[in-house]
């Protein structure tokens, strides 16, 4: 029997993937790029040893071809690859759904870059069927200017503010206090039964608190509202054969709450690590453990916070040697990501990307897997790794990973 932990590392993208210049993102390397701008701005570059230790800066520099600007690097002792993304969109549903073995093939629908953006007939019902007085925004945003420039009229109207972006998503920002959390959870399963038809990916709830533009702050009580996926992931089949699928953070969110078997939230990124510790501590055999680390996309990457984006991963590389301590001799971790959110490039937007695949078990030896056609290369891994039939998608390594074991060889 066996387990896996996958760590998502959203938006830690290591170079632009073969399809970027559809996506206006040729160039784009989340990873390489936060790097660079870290050592521009302090003089040193970031210490990385346990993420260069699993192979993150030898994927990322087979997949960007661009140096990584890294101290303390550690030669590889795990399995390391970098995977494009079959999926139309570069949003995190896709990058998600495209791991567990389900990529997204047809496209989503995409509200056009107008003002209003969105269509009168829609924003005509939402208002009718849940009472509000109007809508702020109506059209693309980054989540926190908006709320600089509409959240004090947002508290005198009682109109909710509504954004979307280049991805398939309806956003609503509201204030906690003066409008309500319950209310605002409201209006976005109206506006989900509602653009349904439109096919938007998602609708997520955006609530904030203070009392004016140079104090408002959005809260962790965001909560996303996505379509199910098109057929059973990995999550799906694991749960169906008795294991536990343990969602930390917004993992159960972006899977629709399909193949759940347990759910925990946690605020912030070392508060879901310590979560994810506290889970590993004690899940049984059959299990999958799997925490999206949402800072990094959230918090630094849409923001283009490029050295808020290194202290983060810093962090993240200073407590992963917890989680590599608890593993078991058949566990397995994966740390990967679901799309790229370069913090230097234009815009506030993903940017289309390789993503790293990391792979490690107790005791075995550098293993790099290439380039992977889909994302879908981990699900079908861990589909081997758990016995399950296999997925439709995906090129499993499992016999890679096993075959560097110290022993087996
Ligand atoms: O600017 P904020 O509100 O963080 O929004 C971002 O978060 C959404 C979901 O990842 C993206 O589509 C992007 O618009
Ligand atoms: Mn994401
Ligand atoms: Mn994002």
């Amino acid at each position: 029997m066996a387990r896996a932990i996958i760590l998502m590392a959203d938006s830690l993208g290591i170079g632009a993937a073969p399809d970027a210049e559809k996506f206006g993102d040729v160039g784009a390397n989340t990873f390489a790029h936060l790097l660079k701008a870290y050592a521009d701005e302090t003089g040193e570059h970031l210490a990385l040893p346990n993420l260069t230790r699993l192979g993150l800066a030898d994927a990322c520099e087979a997949a960007g071809k661009e140096p990584c600007l890294v101290s303390d690097r550690q030669a590889p002792t795990g399995a390391w690859g970098y995977a494009k993304e079959l999926s139309s969109g570069k949003d995190t549903p896709s990058g998600h759904w495209e791991m567990a073995g389900v990529p997204v093939l047809f496209d989503w629908g995409y509200f056009p870059n107008t003002q209003p953006c969105f269509p009168q007939e829609f924003v005509d019902e939402l208002i009718a069927r849940s009472g509000i007085p109007g809508i702020l925004g109506n059209c693309y945003a980054s989540g926190t200017t908006i709320l600089e420039q509409l959240g004090e009229e947002h508290m005198k109207t009682g109109m909710p503010i509504c954004y979307t972006s280049v991805d398939s998503v309806f956003q609503i920002a509201a204030h906690e206090e003066s409008f309500g959390l319950e209310k605002l959870y409201q209006v976005c399963e109206i506006a989900r039964a509602l653009l349904d038809e439109m096919n938007i990916g998602r609708v997520i709830a955006r609530p904030f608190l203070g009392s004016n533009r140079d104090d408002f702050a959005r809260t962790g009580n965001r909560r996303d509202y996505s379509v199910l996926p098109p057929s059973p992931t990995l999550l799906d089949k694991l749960s169906q054969d008795g294991g536990e699928v343990i969602s930390i953070g917004k993992i159960a969110d972006i899977y629709a709450h399909q193949g759940i078997t347990q759910k925990h939230k946690a605020p912030g990124l070392m508060n879901l690590l310590e979560k994810t510790s506290e889970v590993i501590a004690s899940a049984p055999d059959h299990s999958l453990i799997f925490t999206n680390l949402v800072d990094f996309d959230e918090k630094y990457g849409h923001r283009r916070n490029a050295v808020g984006y290194a202290t983060a991963l810093k962090e993240f590389d200073d407590y992963l040697p917890t989680i590599l301590n608890q593993l078991q001799s058949d566990d397995v971790l994966i740390i990967t990501a679901d799309h790229g959110c370069d913090p230097t490039a234009a815009g506030t937007d993903h940017t289309r990307e390789y993503v790293p695949v990391l792979a490690y078990q107790p005791g075995m030896t550098n293993t790099p897997l290439g380039e992977r056609a889909s994302f879908a290369d981990i699900g079908q891994t861990l589909a081997q790794w758990f016995n399950l039939p296999a997925l439709e998608y995906g090129d499993g390594f499992k016999d890679e990973l096993l075959a560097n074991k110290k022993g087996n060889q």
